[in-house]
């Protein structure tokens, strides 16, 4: 039985991909080949031996320790676009919040019951909760993947001019992009010229306080900063200091901190971008499928420390081994199956950056000694017979 520790609450329909004759899905399991997670930080957990996997219900791996997991021969896998759509519906709503003073308003409004002619208070108050209409401003989306592509396309519907930016943007998201959709040539140009400015980069030792007291400085007087991709993306002291003087005329964010609560002009969501069934269901599907392709056929899919390899299975034995990218590692891998008289049915191998990914394909058992032999080699880290 396969063994997999639940480290948050993940949607039951995705655990009903894993068949229970051969899983076991639990909080608490001694010694999991694998761990199914959402945002709770592993960086401090140690790692049972027998761990074979982790996938992430979600797209941020920020929580997860990668390089740790690439040298203990440990696959992390994440899901791609599972819950874009809700962080876009909630992006949209963002605007609306950074906008309007909707959640200064609805805080007022009821704190008005109890009081006698609340009709006529309402009318008589409303005055300081007016803001301006999205319709005809600039918003500058910083990071043009899943979420930031669907944030642009849906907001130059609402008739908002829309600006993105993204050094890296894939071909798939290029395809997905409206042709309304202008081209930032840089940051410079999304802090100088844009009313609204939204970021949906993965948080990274480049992009770790990207809004800081530098590009607040450039930007716009009365920006509004819509954040739902990583609160540490901001530096807090600088953000302060720029929501103080009003160069920042609002900060939504998902992600509130004892810092950012004390700010003024900041509307704070606990984490909600994919909170919705929908997208707890996509994630929970996804990251279950991606668990029992690895556990049971040896396939990577949407790996974020290994290289993805996925090959249909045929009926003979395989053994699945994650290596060191250097030379000479097949030549090796392959004499210690030749050493024994083995036939090698099928080969597959591909590397990313200083990680590779073998499959050989053997027609009949493989023998122990030819796991310890490969396991051996310098430069293997792990090998699986499967
Ligand atoms: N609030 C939530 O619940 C929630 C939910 C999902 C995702 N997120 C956050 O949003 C981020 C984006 O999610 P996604 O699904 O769009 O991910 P994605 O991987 O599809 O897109 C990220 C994009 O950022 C770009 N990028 C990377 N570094 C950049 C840089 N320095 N400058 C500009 N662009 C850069 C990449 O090229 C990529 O296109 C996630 O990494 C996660 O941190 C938050
Ligand atoms: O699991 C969640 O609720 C949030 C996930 C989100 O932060 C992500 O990076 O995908």
């Amino acid at each position: 039985m396969y063994q997999v520790k639940l480290i948050n609450k993940i949607a039951p329909c995705g655990l009903d991909k894993l068949d229970r004759t051969k899983y076991v899905c639990a909080e608490e399991v001694e010694h999991p080949d694998a761990l199914l997670v959402r945002s709770t930080s592993l960086h401090e957990i140690e790692f049972d031996s027998s761990l074979l996997a982790i996938a992430r219900a979600g797209i941020g791996v920020n929580n997860i320790p990668l390089e740790r997991c690439s040298e203990a021969g440990i696959a992390v896998f994440n899901t791609p676009g599972a819950n874009a759509n809700a962080v876009k519906e909630l992006a949209l709503c963002a605007l609306f919040l950074a906008s309007r003073k909707i959640s200064d308003g609805i805080v007022w409004a009821k704190s008005l019951a109890g009081q006698a002619e609340v009709e006529k208070l309402v009318e008589k108050g409303k005055g300081q909760f007016v803001g301006p209409e999205i319709a005809g401003k600039k918003l500058g989306v910083i990071g043009l993947g899943a979420i930031g592509v669907m944030v642009c396309n849906t907001a130059h519907h609402l008739d908002m001019e829309v600006l993105g930016y993204d050094p890296y943007i894939s071909v798939d998201s290029a395809w997905k992009l409206s042709r309304f959709v202008d081209k930032a040539a840089d940051l410079n140009t999304i802090f100088t010229e844009c009313d609204y400015i939204s970021i949906h980069v993965p948080l990274t030792k480049e992009t770790r306080g990207m809004l800081d007291r530098e590009a607040f400085a450039k930007m716009k007087k009365n920006v509004r900063i819509i954040n739902l991709a990583r609160g540490e993306l901001v530096n807090n002291a600088d953000l302060a200091e720029a929501l103080e003087s009003g160069e920042v005329a609002c900060y939504v964010t998902d992600f509130p901190s004892e810092e950012v609560l004390g700010m003024k002009n900041v509307v704070a969501i606990p984490h909600l971008g994919a909170s919705t069934p929908e997208s707890e269901d996509n994630c929970a599907v996804f990251a279950a499928r991606e668990l029992r392709e690895y556990l049971e056929n040896g396939n990577i899919v949407n790996s974020v420390n290994l290289p993805n390899l996925e090959v249909p299975r045929s009926a003979h034995t395989r053994i699945c081994i994650i290596n060191r990218n250097i030379p000479n590692m097949l030549q090796s891998i392959t004499a210690a199956v030749a050493g024994v008289n083995l036939n090698i049915e099928n080969l597959y191998n591909k590397s990313r950056g200083d990680y590779a990914y073998t499959i050989v394909e053997i027609d009949g058992p493989v023998a122990d000694s030819v796991v310890k032999a490969i396991g051996d080699v310098d430069g293997v880290i792990r090998v699986r017979v499967l």
